[in-house]
């Protein structure tokens, strides 16, 4: 974790004056827009994405696929209902250059698709973006074929040559610092001459839903894709070469961005409903139904979305969050405000996220008079009555949104920073007042 810079902005967390009782509807999600945009753009015709998030996150990676020659217009839908985004495939083409910004989904989705451009693909992004691990993708792709000019470090800045296809086959990767290599190679996977097939051979795999939304949409646009799961050997993932189908793909709302709303219901007593909430998915957020209900709250999913009710009672939790990782920080917010003690685990891997994610929500948390420790692979958190100040967020928008659901019931937290939500929510804090202005069946943010 590095030292936040000083940031002007210090935004005073709304405290919530009663029970929350409102109706959110959260923007799309950030690991499927971006995997849609991917596989739109590799695939063989053109298609739509219904819904799409626009935020930092994909907007960088719509601008890196432009910057190799992909076209995307940003536009209404096929029924004039709604944002939407036509894409329209091209021969990828360097030079070029991406900014990744601090996206994990861009900085190790692009480069195998960079592999495929006819020319340099330079990949440069916020200073954060050199520390997050990119050695797995890196190497992988050089025993499949590609030239790269990396560093020591093994990590960006670095330039990938495109020379126009790639060979592919078989290839050890270890992903235990991050799923988005195993999902990197396979999304690309159908484009290289003989496919691909991945064999993860490191001790732990974080993130196991976000490779199943990879595999997934893989096969949405027609690939063949063999895992673990449908018979193959553990830890070994096959993708066949093929042509991609250009899909008409309604992007689900963002489930994990869901959790600071849901939040907002379990710690004030009061009920929030997610409209557009998947029957099924393979979202990691989806798990904050049983995470949130073990923490003293009842859900129920009807056609209206998932109504999340708090009964004034918050209760600690012995959990394993290394399939969910993101969903920590607002976990832990609420764990700070529970009536027992709390030890999540299996999340060692969040040090390497947008900050050193457990460092900073301990040191954050104890700031406002909390009893945070790291863990060798944790947090464990004993919760303590919790006073007011400034709440630093170290350019993450998770410990930004934590942040405001610790706001709503400890007076004067005051977040620096919020802005940077935007890295996948466009405007939290006018959907989070939005949230606490409504009244009973409100709509914080009609979607349009
Ligand atoms: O593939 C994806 O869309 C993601 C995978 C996960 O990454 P890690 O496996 O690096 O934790 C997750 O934390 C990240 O927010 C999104
Ligand atoms: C870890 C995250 O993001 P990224 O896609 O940058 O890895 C996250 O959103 O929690």
């Amino acid at each position: 974790m590095t030292e936040s810079p000083a940031h002007p902005d210090l935004w005073p967390a709304p405290l919530a004056t009663g029970a929350v009782d409102a109706t959110v509807t959260v923007p799309g999600s950030k690991s499927v827009t971006n995997r849609a945009l991917v596989l739109a753009a590799l695939a063989a015709e053109p298609g739509w994405l219904r819904r799409p998030l626009r935020s930092r996150d994909t907007v960088l990676m719509a601008d890196a696929l432009r910057a190799m020659g992909v076209g995307i217009e940003e536009g209404v839908g096929p029924d004039g209902t709604g944002e939407a985004w036509r894409v329209i495939p091209a021969q990828l083409h360097g030079p070029a250059t991406v900014d990744v910004g601090n996206a994990g989904t861009v900085m190790r989705f692009l480069p195998p698709v960079a592999a495929l451009a006819d020319g340099p693909v330079r990949f440069d992004g916020d200073p954060r973006s050199y520390e997050r691990p990119l050695h797995g993708v890196i190497d992988a792709l050089r025993a499949l074929g590609a030239r790269i000019d990396d560093n020591e470090r093994g990590a960006l800045p670095l330039t990938v040559h495109g020379a126009g296809a790639l060979d592919g086959g078989p290839v050890e990767v270890d992903a235990s610092s991050s799923s988005q290599f195993v999902s990197a190679l396979l999304l690309s996977g159908p484009r290289f001459n003989q496919g691909v097939e991945v064999r993860h051979t490191g001790p732990t795999l974080p993130s196991l839903p976000h490779i199943r939304m990879t595999v997934e949409m893989l096969r949405a646009a027609g690939a063949q894709v063999d895992t673990p799961e449908s018979g193959g050997e553990p830890n070994v993932w096959r993708v066949s070469p093929s042509a991609l189908l250009g899909r008409d793909l309604v992007i689900e709302p963002d489930l994990s961005n869901a959790a600071p709303f849901l939040a907002a219901a379990l710690i004030t007593g009061g009920r929030v409903t997610v409209t557009d909430w998947p029957e099924r998915t393979t979202q990691p957020g989806d798990s904050l139904r049983e995470i949130f209900t073990a923490m003293g709250g009842r859900c129920e999913l009807t056609e209206a979305g998932l109504t999340f009710t708090g009964t004034g009672r918050i209760t600690g939790i012995d959990a394993d969050l290394h399939e969910v990782g993101e969903l920590t920080p607002v976990i832990a917010a609420v764990a700070a405000l529970a009536d027992s003690e709390s030890v999540l685990r299996g999340i060692a891997h969040l040090r390497l996220h947008e900050t050193d994610r457990l460092a900073a929500l301990a040191k954050e948390i104890n700031e406002l008079g909390g009893d945070v420790t790291e863990t060798e692979d944790g947090l464990h958190i004993r919760p303590r009555p919790l006073h007011g100040g400034v709440f630093h967020t170290y350019e993450d928008h998770r410990l930004a949104t934590a942040a405001a659901v610790l706001g709503l019931v400890v007076d004067g937290v005051r977040v620096e920073n919020v802005a940077t939500t935007a890295k996948t929510l466009p405007d939290f804090p006018g959907l989070w007042t939005g949230m606490l202005g409504s009244v009973a069946g409100a709509t914080a943010a009609p979607r349009s």
